[in-house]
């Protein structure tokens, strides 16, 4: 059987580059399209040329239904506007829509759930295996630890990135939420300045910090009387993200329409 046809949006991206190499350079799938936006100066020239490479055979095109078209998938990082449309068409084409893009808002979320009934999209803010474990563990430790263990997570990111709290933040924070029962909307704090009184007890903190090329770290502290516990995630290559992607991408081949999340993927929970 013919290996699952991917897509990849965002294509000139950060991470679009990332995917590109690791599909071409593995044996599981092959590079059916390279998607980005209008008015990209890669539009219309050779994916792996324009990386700086080998011609890969593949033209970048600002059109979407054309790639799509006799591909089984599409991964996604781009912007919530692009991937809001994008679910539309992949769900049109009944292909598998891997969704990395963060920043969504409720109305994107909503869009998205419609696509998601005639075809599989895989969303999570955060594709490895090491975030996806920290998740788990992070809902364990705060229902085990009681709300006088206050809850911060602090991430960092390279200077580039446009949306705060992260992605990757926002999970680790619903994830603690879980823990305590409750949902995260109920008790989330964003950054602190000027006289802000006392933390407000069992709330969940949020802090961003943006510089220089970080690919992504976060912490959820849980902070109680004379001790700390600090859970740590580091990510120093994007390849993780990649990965994941892919794996989602060809898990997705043999699942009916709906929305799943990377701990369906790997198994977890
Ligand atoms: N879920 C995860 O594991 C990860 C998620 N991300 C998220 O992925 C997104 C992209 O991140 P980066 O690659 O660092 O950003 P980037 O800015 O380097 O790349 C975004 C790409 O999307 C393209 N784009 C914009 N509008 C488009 C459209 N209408 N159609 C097609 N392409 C379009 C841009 O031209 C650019 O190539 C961000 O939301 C980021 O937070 C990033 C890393 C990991
Ligand atoms: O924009 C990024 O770079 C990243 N975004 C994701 C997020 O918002 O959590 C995942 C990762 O941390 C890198």
């Amino acid at each position: 059987m013919d290996k699952p046809g991917i897509v990849v949006a965002g294509a000139s991206g950060r991470m679009g580059q990332m995917l590109i190499r690791l599909i071409t350079e593995g044996d599981q799938a092959r590079l059916a399209g390279a998607v980005d936006r209008p008015g990209s100066p890669w539009i219309g020239r050779d994916v792996g040329e324009a990386m700086g490479g080998a011609a890969l055979g593949v033209t970048v095109t600002d059109d979407p239904i054309e790639a799509i078209a006799g591909a089984q998938a599409l991964i996604d990082f781009t912007t919530p506007a692009a991937t809001v449309a994008l679910a539309e068409l992949t769900a049109q084409a009944r292909a598998v829509h891997v969704i990395g893009t963060t920043g969504l808002g409720e109305d994107d979320l909503k869009k998205i759930a419609a696509a998601a009934r005639h075809a599989p999209i895989i969303r999570a803010g955060n594709m490895s295996l090491g975030v996806n474990l920290l998740i788990g563990l992070t809902r364990k430790v705060a229902a085990a630890l009681g709300e006088d263990w206050d809850v911060e997570v602090v991430e960092a990111h390279h200077r580039h990135k446009v949306d705060a709290p992260s992605g990757t933040a926002l999970m680790l924070g619903e994830a603690a939420a879980e823990g305590r029962g409750k949902p995260l909307a109920e008790l989330r704090t964003h950054a602190r300045e000027g006289i802000t009184g006392e933390r407000v007890p069992g709330s969940i903190g949020f802090a961003a910090i943006r510089g220089g090329d970080v690919v992504g770290e976060h912490d959820v502290i849980f902070a109680g009387q004379g001790e700390r516990v600090v859970l740590r995630h580091l990510a120093t290559d994007r390849a993780i993200f990649a990965r994941g992607a892919i794996r989602a991408a060809l898990w997705g081949q043999d699942k009916g329409p709906g929305e799943y999340d990377m701990a369906d993927v790997l198994g977890l929970d």
